[in-house]
């Protein structure tokens, strides 16, 4: 079954003065599917979700398309682009704390950003943000809620970004690098927490990683970018268990056990 996708990027481009950073990147995110993005450190593949939700360097020029439903993205104002970031696209960092402000309790970062965003009474707020931490498996939801960010493990901290990223109900959730800074132990499980949401949810998920472990586990389809471009992209077993492209052919070979990977 094909679905339409919530978020198709055209022949997308970016060039910093006179360095191309991106060269033609096509590529579409259908609702419901996790949609992997590999590809070595420099590849471009931080800068693809960057310039998605328009944060790309400011010196920056972005050719090509990006439409999000029957939107354009490329050439937006930067006030409506505003409002669709948080809102209609998230991301997750890899880093959670980049999300989440120290000095404030979990609670009113959650319920702050949907009274804005959404304009929920105070109560209405606190009880969606209940919700939301049930729904990321954080344990106790209503003692979480009075907690502050240094009282939470990396895990349970990620769990609480993502929840976050989920509150205004978007589309389209970009998650870059979201289990590279945890534990071994934990990354399993924040990436089975992200498969569901995708699923539960009908999330349209680019999930950004050099791992391609990471990626077998979790994504439907997986694009190959180096060097600002996309060299590959296909159905995951298609990608992992035949590439095409050397490249990709050489990522999979540097994993610790590359069968493992391939899922045999
Ligand atoms: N703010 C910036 N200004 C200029 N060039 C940048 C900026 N940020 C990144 N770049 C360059 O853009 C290219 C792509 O970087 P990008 O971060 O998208 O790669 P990546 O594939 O996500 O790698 P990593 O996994 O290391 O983040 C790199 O050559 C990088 O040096």
């Amino acid at each position: 079954m094909t679905t339409s996708p919530a978020l198709q990027i055209e022949d997308l481009s970016l060039r910093i003065g006179s360095r191309q950073i991106l060269d033609g990147v096509s590529l579409a995110a259908p609702p419901g599917e996790v949609t992997g993005l590999a590809g070595e450190s420099g590849s471009g593949k931080t800068m693809t979700g960057m310039t998605v939700i328009g944060l790309q360097p400011p010196s920056a020029r972005v050719t090509g398309s990006i439409r999000l439903g029957d939107r354009e993205l490329v050439g937006l104002p930067e006030k409506e682009l505003n409002r669709l970031r948080g809102n209609e696209i998230a991301v997750v960092f890899q880093d959670p704390t980049a999300s989440l402000h120290p000095m404030l309790s979990i609670g009113s970062q959650l319920t702050d950003h949907m009274r804005y965003h959404l304009d929920l009474s105070r109560s209405d707020a606190r009880a969606r943000a209940l919700e939301l931490l049930e729904q990321v498996q954080v344990p106790e939801p209503a003692n979480a809620l009075k907690r502050y960010p240094h009282q939470f493990s990396g895990g349970q901290l990620q769990r609480i970004a993502i929840a976050s990223a989920l509150a205004c109900e978007p589309r389209v959730l970009i998650a870059d690098e979201p289990t590279t800074a945890l534990d071994v132990t934990v990354q399993a499980s924040i990436l089975r927490l992200l498969r569901g949401l995708c699923d539960d949810l009908g999330l349209a998920m680019i999930l950004i990683t050099h791992d391609l472990g990471v990626m077998s586990a979790v994504a439907d389809t997986i694009t190959v970018m180096r060097a600002g471009q996309v060299v590959e992209h296909g159905p995951r077993a298609d990608v992992i268990q035949r590439p095409q492209h050397d490249y990709t052919r050489s990522l999979i070979d540097a994993l610790p056990d590359h069968q493992e990977a391939a899922g045999e």
